[in-house]
Parts: structure tokens; sequence; C-alpha cells
């Protein structure tokens, strides 16, 4: 069917396989080839495609666009067929689109087909036709704010993103883009961007690792999330009880690091041009989904929000958080969930740092995390990895091994919110007397739901309307009257809080296998002092898929909202996403579902 509904049918060349008759339906492309000796002769010759294809449906198109005149070629046999196997010169139009191989988590492929006609107003009224079904995929991005991290893993994010930006510009989707000069520079050109010029944006995009994205994250939150501060028990005796400080506990001053006008200006660096003003969204959508942007009145955006969406390409060294949210780490497959507006909510921990050291007099900092915050173990690696930097990712091993030997274990206080728990599964909300037992998660529980596309658990605190937009909210377990505190208090060698599974190419199944990515809970997972070959097996563990790494009676495992951790060493270090914070006196607390990611979550 064309635009006004009528099935539009004509016969065009294909290059590489001769004349076809197509036909545009609503929801597919499809032709025919005319020749049938080509069908059976594709079959065998066919390599441009993996396996002959005759159709493609719209919703794996991600765009259309006329080409000059030029060669279309026959089938590469000499099939007796319309081209007799030889090229022609006609007009042409290129229709881009991909394919999801059939095997689990594997990238995307990207794949198009070039049409060929005589006539030029055919080619052109095919284009304009197949764009009108393009545009009707509803939340696709019109504009981006690109960061790129030029030095991200092995020095390849520039390279990473002129891999990708061609697919953008096809897909008509305009990227502005900074090339970080140093680390904060991302965090300082976001947080100083006004509402407006947000606004001007449907997302933003970082291509680099995780430590890049959680520079996007903290810029973007610093000052638009606005909540109280993490709850705590009495005896956490800091000013988080004060009910002075139970005011709104985000302050940008404290977040922010110095603004340098130079190299925070927002013209344009490279940007894709669009010769089709429309807008990919409806105007009912784009009003539904950036309200305050369409008024009058100052816009004030805060999160969380239904529309404005984080995407990342993934060009770091570990990049948990793509592999954790799509299942896979490939910046094309990436770059096509953010061209096609995939969307889906993200948990993210509030990490608030009461003290940095036990006799320093602070004031609270906050800063956001997106898949990790550890302490221990977990920091000191991080913080001895900066000494060999030289290194290049390798540095994580060579760091790891020596912190590894050297054993340390640190004296802390834990305290974490016990809640009731809903299992979508079984249907049955854990109150009561149980809860002490079910508080500690054990290892080889049997009903584990993974966390995957289309999750019923994430899905089931969506629906549940606990899940609201446009309002500030923590996870609504932080507040339930069910909750109470328990502690674990002693010598831990690692304290770390997974907020989604943390999965890598070192560890298939992450910290986490079980962990989801927007039921509003962490996990918590304390590893008391034990001697150094029992460390070592957890950590195997920690390496092998379908293993049972926090099955150890020196493990403890909870699944909560909320803790407090106290500590009285004076070089207290955590690990954020991979980046440093000393503090030996932190609150946390789940914000569920409080931003949006371009993905869809994981194929596993
Ligand atoms: N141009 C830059 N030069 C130096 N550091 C930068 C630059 N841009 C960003 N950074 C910082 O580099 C750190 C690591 O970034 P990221 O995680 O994206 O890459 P990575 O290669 O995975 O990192 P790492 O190897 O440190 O884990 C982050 O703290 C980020 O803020």
């Amino acid at each position: 069917m064309d635009r006004n509904g009528k099935v539009l049918r004509s016969t065009l060349f294909l290059d590489q396989v001769g004349e076809v008759a197509v036909t545009l339906d609503p929801d597919v492309l499809s032709w025919k080839p005319l020749n049938r000796g080509s069908v059976a002769s594709s079959c065998l010759c066919m390599k441009r495609h993996s396996k002959i294809e005759t159709e493609i449906k719209f919703s794996n198109v991600y765009a259309v666009e006329f080409i000059d005149r030029g060669l279309i070629h026959g089938p590469p046999w000499n099939c007796g067929g319309f081209l007799l196997g030889s090229t022609s010169e006609m007009y042409r139009f290129v229709v881009h689109g991909f394919h999801k191989p059939e095997t689990c988590c594997s990238p995307w492929v990207l794949s198009e087909y070039t049409f060929g006609h005589e006539d030029l107003q055919k080619c052109q009224m095919w284009v304009e036709d197949i764009n009108a079904y393009i545009k009707i995929g509803a939340g696709r991005p019109k504009s981006l704010l690109v960061f790129v991290h030029p030095l991200c893993g092995k020095g390849r994010g520039n390279k990473t993103w002129e891999m990708v930006a061609p697919i953008f510009s096809r897909a008509k989707v305009q990227t502005e883009v900074k090339v970080t000069k140093r680390a904060g520079h991302a965090f300082d050109i976001i947080s100083s961007l006004s509402d407006g010029e947000l606004c001007s944006f449907d997302g933003i995009v970082a291509v680099g690792g995780d430590g890049l994205f959680n520079e996007v994250l903290n810029g973007l939150l610093s000052s638009r999330h606005k909540v109280p501060y993490p709850p705590a028990p009495t005896e956490f005796n800091y000013s988080v009880n004060d009910e002075k400080n139970q005011m709104f506990g985000n302050n940008s001053k404290n977040n922010g690091r110095a603004c340098n006008n130079d190299e925070n200006g927002l013209s344009p660096e490279t940007s894709s041009t669009s010769d089709d003003r429309e807008p990919l969204l409806s105007t009912s959508e784009s009003t539904n989904k950036c309200g305050p942007c369409n008024t009058d009145q100052n816009p004030a955006i805060s999160f969380p929000n239904d529309w404005f969406r984080l995407g990342i390409i993934p060009a770091g060294s570990t990049d948990a958080i793509v592999i954790s949210t799509t299942g896979m780490r490939d910046p094309v497959t990436s770059a096509l969930h953010i061209i096609f507006g995939k969307s889906m909510s993200l948990d993210i921990a509030q990490v608030v740092r009461w003290k940095t050291s036990p006799s320093s007099m602070d004031l609270p900092y906050v800063r956001y995390a997106a898949s990790f915050a550890g302490y221990g173990f977990y920091g000191d690696v991080i913080k001895e990895s900066e000494k060999y930097r030289w290194m290049g990712p390798v540095r994580y091993d060579f760091a790891g091994t020596k912190v590894f030997l050297e054993h340390r274990s640190y004296e802390a206080e834990i305290a974490f919110l016990e809640t009731e728990k809903f299992d979508p599964l079984t249907g049955i909300t854990d109150t009561g007397e149980s809860k002490m037992q079910s508080s500690r998660l054990s290892g080889q529980s049997s009903n584990k739901v993974i966390c995957r596309m289309n999750c019923t658990v994430c899905n089931e605190a969506k629906n549940s309307g606990q899940f609201p937009s446009n309002r500030a909210i923590t996870s609504p377990n932080v507040h339930s009257e069910n909750s109470r505190w328990l502690q674990s208090k002693g010598r831990f060698i690692s304290v770390g809080a997974a907020i989604i599974s943390c999965r890598n190419e070192r560890s298939p199944d992450g910290l986490v296998a079980d962990a989801h990515l927007a039921d509003g809970f962490l996990h918590l997972i304390l590893v008391k002092d034990c001697p150094r070959p029992y460390y070592l097996w957890h950590l195997m563990q920690l390496t092998r898929s379908g293993s049972n790494p926090l099955n150890f009676d020196f493990v403890e495992h909870h699944k909560t909202p909320a803790f407090t951790f106290v500590s009285s060493h004076d070089e207290s270090v955590w690990n954020l996403d991979g980046e440093i914070l000393q503090a030996c006196q932190v609150s946390v607390q789940v914000c569920r579902g409080l931003v949006n990611l371009f993905a869809s979550g994981p194929e596993v």
C-alpha cells in the first residue's frame, strides 16, 4: 500500500538479483524475482545476503535513500535473465535495514537492497512511500548529543564512532558530536546545559565505556534529580536523619566540576544534515513525551521522564552496562537500538557520601551509578589500576592480582533495608515471619528469573503503578511500611552493590545473574574475611557461566532497595561504575527506572 492505503506494486530491478516484482504492504516490502531460473540459481550464488531474501519488514528498515543514476548488476550467474548477467545504468534507491541472526546474542547484521528503474519519478515515488512507512515507527530520535571518548578501550573511541556515524546520517538522525578532551568534560557540558538546550535533543549517546556513561549520567542528574536523601537507620547517626536534611538531596554545586566555557560551547562539531524537517514523532507523541519543552514557559526537565533516553555505543574496556542491557557488545547493534528508538527503564543507584575519611567534616556529596558500587577489593583494584594506566585495559588484571595477593579486609558496618518482596513466578508477596530467612538469598535458588527483553519482573513493577513518570521517585520499596533495617558488622574483603547483572566478557553471567534492570532493587554482596584460597574460589566462579559465585558461607547476598555503610578506615575507596569515590560513610538507594535507555533488554 502507498501512503493513501493502496497496495503498491511495480517491476523494478534489484541489484545482484535482476528484475523483480516489488510489493509494498503496511508492514513489509517484498519482491519476487521475475526470472524463475534466478531463484534457484540465486540460492547457490548469492553471497551478498546470507540467504536468499525476498522481503524486509519495515520494523527492520532504518533508512531509504535515493542515490544517483548508476549501475545495477544482474545476477552473478549468466542465467538468461533480463539483465543477462550484465549491468545496466538506471536511477537507483537503497533500502537500508538489518537482520537478527537466529543464534541468541549475535550482533545484528546490516543489510542493504539497491533497487533501480529507468524512470526517475518512479524511483522517487518509491522512496517517498517507503519513507512514510519508516516514519510510522514511533519513538525514533531526531536529534542526539553524542560524546566520544577518544582514548577509551585501546584508543578506539573515534574509530568506533566513525564506523556507526553513517548509519545515523542515513537514518537522518542529527548528531551533535563532542569529542571529550579530558575526564569530566562530558559531565561539565551536560550539567551546564540549560533545560531548553537539553530539550532540543531526544537523548544523549556515549561512545565509550562504563566510565563515560557514568559521567553522562551524573552530568544529567546532578541538578535535575530531586529526591530526598537515602533512608538510614537511626544508628547511622548522621544528618541524613535530621529533618532539615530530608530536603531534596541533590546539589549541583557539590557535584559539579568547574565549567570551562570554551570547551563547553555547543556549536556543532559534526552534524548529519537532514533535508527532512518533519518530526519523526507524531505531534501528539511529541507533546506527550516532551511536554515541558513544547510550552512557552521555561522548560523544566526532571527525572524520570518518558521521552529523554540515553544510549551507549560500546568502545570501552569492559562495557558491562551495554552487555547487561542489550546482551552483546556490538557498536552496530547498539547504534540500531538507538536509531529505532528502543526504550527501556533502568534503575539507578544514588550514592550519598557523608564522610570522606573518619575525621573529615563534609557536606553530603551525591553520585549516581548505573551498574555497580563496590568497596574493599573492588575499590582497591580500581585505585591501584590508576597507577598503571599506561598498560591499557590489561592493567585491571595486573592490579587485580596485586590486590588479591595483598588480601586486605576492612572493618565495616552495613545496614540494609529488608522489604516485602513480590515473586512474579509464584505470585506470593513475601512479608512477615519469613523475612529474616528470605533476606539472605540462596545462590542455588531454583526459580531465578533472568532479566531479558519484556521482562515480567520489570514490567510488573511498571504496570503495578509503582513506576510514576514525570515526578521524583525513589524505589517504592524504600518507603514500604513493611520494611525494616537489618545489620551486618565485621571484617569484609569486599562489599559490592550490583544494580544490574554486571555481565561482561570475563564474567558471562555477571556478578548477579538474576539481577533486574528495573525492579527497584540492588543486590548487596558482602564477602566476609576468609582465607585467600576461598576468595580465589569465589572470584573464579564469577568467570564461569552457570556457576554459583554467591553460594559460599563467607558470602552474604541481600536484595535490597537501600543500604548504609560505615567504615573507620582512613583510605576507604569505592568503585562506582569503574570510577573512584573516596568515602568511609555512605548511604545508597535505588531510584527505580530513573532513566530510559535506548535498549530493549538482553537477549539471553
Ligand atoms: N578525553 C579524555 N581523556 C582522558 N580521560 C577521559 C577522556 N574522556 C573521558 N575520560 C574519562 O576516562 C575514564 C574511563 O572512560 P571509559 O570507561 O569510557 O573508557 P574505558 O577505556 O572503558 O576506561 P577504563 O579503561 O578506565 O576502564 C572515565 O573516567 C572518563 O571520565
